[in-house]
């Protein structure tokens, strides 16, 4: 064992283990579970991962920095270059393998969750099953080192067809047992954490290596020999990308994984989100630059909604309506999908549409409301041209699988008349109390939740993750930080969104009832309350440390 100081932690020195010349895990993370994973193969394939790749990694942060410095100081992104070869030249993806061809319905839900995990690859009690299942290291898992464990765990579970489970009996309940059938699964996808993410508890060189790294790599060898002997492809998705740099890094990141396992350009073939304002702006640079990789992109409007406040959020003229209120159908939005259809379908790719937020509710009269939300945001997106879409509940998926009654729409070219469409959001449209109450009760919520260490929950009929909470912070920042005054009068200050959360959480322990534990809600509405009345606003929560514990 020795001790080993992390850049950027320097204040702590903390034990650590050698796994190999130059590579330490912090002792408190060399559990059992981690060390099967952390083979002498696995961590010198980490090893050469970070040595190659982290040093650019950090140079496309502080890229991120120079350029939001220059969005604060008011310019606004841009398209590129319109002559470029990505732009004006001949070329399309690699061609889509058989399997990709079919994904009217892709579930999601956190990888860490092996009982979540089984029940996406599975077919519902109705007998739906969905197309693809996607197993999220991202937005809806905390980045725990134990969620992270468990999830590349389950990732080889899911795709040995392993995979068991035993939920316990509790009130109500009997106990019930979860497997998969091998022969009737959804298709693996997996989405990596993004690139501003690090794993701390893994040093590359006394550096904390990069936690989407680190995802690619553990699920790549242990699990995609398995998919590739049964002529599957392994199939990743990649979030938050902002510049078409970062998707070229990725696509090193892919050569790196294929020649390790010794098998062709192409093999691995990612996803990847579109859900940041200035990737919006370079939809087709992103795509070129993963041709050799690309299986389609996803319109992640979510994140999108959160990039767009959290971008231009110095932006006078650019204040938000309430979250509630930016739907597809606002111009930017709906510009936004158009444009990325319109290039994936050009240039042979899979244009996947995004997640209906909504959780099925738990009477009948709701679950039909929720449905009828739910089709309606599905039919949009097939009309559009979407080759499918994502659902965040198995209750869902029969529903968004009528919305999308074809293999895909690679055909259908979206009409977009204008190459260059407006993207820049637009402020106009309420600004209200009950937005901001919304806001307040998903922070605390939220924050309730993820001292629990979850990562995505169910809350007021709607699913709740990180992409919808940094929608809520974020919102909340820039409503105080351009004083604004609500639509019935109400001024934004920290005085009032402060006494809103107070009333929340009263709220909130009236509709919970006597049983709620009031001590953990206070600390959760503290801890949210905090976060989001912080001056200098934070680039994402997930880089914070944790701010409940
Ligand atoms: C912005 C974005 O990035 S979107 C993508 C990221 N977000 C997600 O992936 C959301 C995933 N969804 C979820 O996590 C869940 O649906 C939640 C937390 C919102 C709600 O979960 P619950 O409160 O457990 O819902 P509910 O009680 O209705 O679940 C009923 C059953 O469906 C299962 N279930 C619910 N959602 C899912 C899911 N996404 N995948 C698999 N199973 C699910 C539950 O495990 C439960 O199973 P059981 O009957 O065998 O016990
Ligand atoms: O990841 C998806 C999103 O909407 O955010
Ligand atoms: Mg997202």
């Amino acid at each position: 064992m020795s001790t080993q100081v992390v850049e950027g932690h320097a204040a702590t020195a903390r034990p650590t283990i050698q796994l190999a010349e130059g590579v330490h895990i912090l002792e408190a993370a060399h559990t059992a579970r981690a060390a099967e994973l952390l083979t002498p193969e696995a961590v010198s394939l980490l090893a050469e991962l970070s040595r190659e790749l982290e040093p650019e990694r950090r140079q496309l942060l502080e890229a991120r920095k120079t350029r939001q410095a220059a969005f604060d100081a008011g310019e606004v992104p841009k398209y590129l270059d319109r002559q470029s070869e990505a732009v004006q030249g001949d070329w399309k993806v690699a061609p889509l393998p058989q399997d990709l061809l079919r994904r009217r319905v892709e579930i999601t839900g956190p990888v860490n969750s092996t009982k979540m995990v089984i029940n996406m690859l599975s077919r519902t009690a109705d007998g739906n099953r969905a197309d693809c299942a996607m197993l999220d290291f991202e937005d809806s898992m905390k980045p725990s080192w134990t969620n992270v464990v468990d999830g590349v765990h389950n990732v080889v579970g899911a795709a040995e067809g392993t995979l068991r489970h035993v939920e316990q009996a509790r009130p109500g309940r009997p106990e019930k047992a979860y497997q998969l059938d091998p022969n009737d699964m959804a298709l693996i996808m997996v989405r990596a954490r993004g690139l501003h993410l690090d794993e701390s508890n893994i040093l590359v060189d006394g550096t904390p290596v990069s936690g989407g790294l680190l995802d690619l790599a553990l699920t790549w060898l242990h699990a995609a020999p398995e998919l590739i002997e049964r002529n599957k492809t392994p199939k990743y998705y990649i979030p938050k990308v902002e510049h078409y740099l970062e998707a070229r890094w990725w696509n090193k990141a892919f050569n790196l994984l294929e020649a390790k396992l010794k098998v062709p350009v192409g093999t691995l073939r990612a996803t990847f989100l579109i859900e940041t304002l200035p990737a919006a702006f370079q939809i087709e640079e992103i795509l070129y630059e993963l041709r050799e990789h690309a299986a389609g992109l996803n319109v992640g409007r979510w994140d999108k909604i959160f990039s767009d406040i959290k971008t231009l959020r110095f932006h006078k003229d650019r204040v938000m309506a309430d979250r509630a209120s930016i739907g597809m159908n606002r111009p930017w939005m709906k510009h936004y999908a158009m444009r990325l259809i319109a290039i994936c379908h050009n240039r042979g790719a899979s244009a996947l549409g995004g997640m209906a937020a909504f959780t099925p509710g738990r009477d009948p009269e709701t679950r039909q409301a929720q449905t009828d939300k739910v089709e309606a945001d599905k039919r949009w997106e097939y009309a559009m041209g979407h080759d499918g879409c994502w659902v965040s509940h198995p209750y869902f998926i029969g529903t968004a699988m009528k919305a999308f009654p074809r293999d895909n729409q690679l055909d259908v070219m979206s009409a977009l008349d204008d190459k260059y469409p407006d993207l820049l959001p637009q402020g106009s449209g309420p600004k209200t109390l009950i937005g901001l109450r919304t806001n307040v009760r998903v922070g605390i919520a939220y924050l309730e939740g993820w001292k629990n260490d979850i990562g995505c929950i169910a809350w007021d009929n709607l699913m709740e993750d990180l992409a919808t909470l940094e929608i809520s912070r974020a919102q909340t920042w820039q409503w105080l930080h351009h004083e604004v005054t609500l639509d019935d009068g109400n001024a934004v200050t920290p005085e009032f969104v402060g006494s809103v959360f107070e009333e929340e959480l009263r709220r909130i322990f009236e509709e919970l009832g006597p049983d709620v534990d009031r001590a953990a809600w206070t600390q959760a509405m503290e801890a949210a309350r905090d976060l989001f009345l912080q001056e200098d606003f934070q680039e994402f929560l997930s880089l914070a440390s944790d701010p409940v514990t």
